[in-house]
């Protein structure tokens, strides 16, 4: 559906240049619930908002639907971006203008007849499950309500494409959930191409099927949710995805001796069919403790997390020899 080719993107500015978005490619399928992640100043932003153009390429290509987005008049621009929705971290909404008119203006702008835009309006609104608040002014609503209303102007072109830049990021952890739920549900009815982008993991591992985390500027993993939780391989996936629970690092202080081991284990529900750890445990000589175990659920598939205090001499190799079969190890304390 979206394709991105040597994707550059230079800054040039009062104190030189800024290379913002690095040779990046990235393949976005039909059905995706796309998830971009990365810190603060990675290029999410830059990235997101050059698919729909309002941020325009230094170099590369933007293949939607086999045609380069580049390359288009201004006229078919127009029409792409009634095709591609998009929604905000702050919303964005008119103040002055109720709900429902918030949601018409998208339909008046975009040329409809008059007549048919109330009708339109008020399907909108039942969509994103706002009929009730049809006449009130974003002001009177929460922070989940006016995301609400963002998403049904962001939809009201039928577009085949939804953008979410940090939609989520200023709304609490219940009524994030509540939207990512709705993104979901309407991916679905509606055989929408969502791409998000966020800083919180939370956000990816409850709403995306693929992933990709970038890093200044550039794409440094990519894949299924689960195999980016399961192995991460870079430093900053590795940061993203295995952060401790507070009881496990409870867990981790009490268990700390010299000479020991202790690492934290990430595999998929399906590798743990075979009995990496028995034959790990033989095959080393080693001994293996649990430490603290947890299970994520995550869109498809559920990633296990065990953590094993480690005593015997060959314990980096058992390291090694268990890290080439699909299973992410990450050293936590290096007794
Ligand atoms: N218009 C601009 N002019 C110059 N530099 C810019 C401009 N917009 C962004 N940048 C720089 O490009 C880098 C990437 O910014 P971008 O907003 O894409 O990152 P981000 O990953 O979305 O981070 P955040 O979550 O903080 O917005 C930052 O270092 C930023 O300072």
């Amino acid at each position: 559906m979206i394709q991105l080719r040597n994707l550059n993107k230079v800054y040039k500015g009062a104190q030189g240049e800024f290379h913002a978005v690095k040779d990046l490619n990235l393949d976005i399928r039909e059905d995706d619930f796309y998830g971009i992640m990365g810190l603060s100043g990675a290029g999410k932003s830059t990235l997101i908002r050059m698919i729909n153009r309002l941020e325009e390429p230094t170099s590369g290509e933007i293949v939607v639907n086999g045609e380069n987005i580049l390359e288009y008049s201004e006229g078919k621009l127009r029409e792409f971006r009634k095709k591609t929705g998009m929604i905000f971290q702050h919303f964005n909404l008119l103040q002055s203008r109720t709900v429902e008119g918030n949601v018409a203006f998208a339909l008046e702008v975009a040329g409809w007849d008059k007549k048919k835009i109330p009708e339109r309006v008020e399907e909108l609104l039942n969509l994103v499950e706002l009929g009730d608040k049809a006449r009130s002014y974003p002001a009177q609503l929460s922070g989940g309500q006016k995301q609400r209303v963002a998403i049904a102007r962001a939809l009201a072109n039928n577009p085949k494409i939804l953008l979410s830049d940090e939609a989520t990021s200023a709304l609490d952890p219940k009524t994030t959930k509540s939207i990512l739920e709705l993104l979901k549900n309407l991916q679905e009815k509606l055989g929408l191409t969502i791409v998000l982008i966020t800083h919180q993991m939370e956000v990816i591992r409850s709403a995306c099927n693929r992933a990709a985390i970038m890093d200044r500027g550039e794409v440094v993993e990519v894949g299924k949710v689960e195999e980016v939780f399961a192995n991460p391989k870079t430093d900053i996936a590795r940061e993203f995805v295995s952060h401790l629970a507070p009881d496990e690092k409870d867990e981790v202080e009490l268990v700390k001796v010299p000479g020991r081991k202790i690492v934290k284990l990430s595999y998929m529900g399906r590798s743990v069919e075979k009995p990496l750890i028995s034959q790990m445990i033989r095959r080393f000589d080693i001994d293996a403790s649990i430490v603290a175990g947890s299970i994520d659920k995550l869109v498809t598939e559920s990633v296990g997390h065990l953590i094993l205090e480690l005593s015997g001499e060959k314990q980096d190799l058992a390291i090694e020899w268990i890290r080439d079969h699909e299973v992410g190890v990450e050293v936590i304390y290096n007794g």
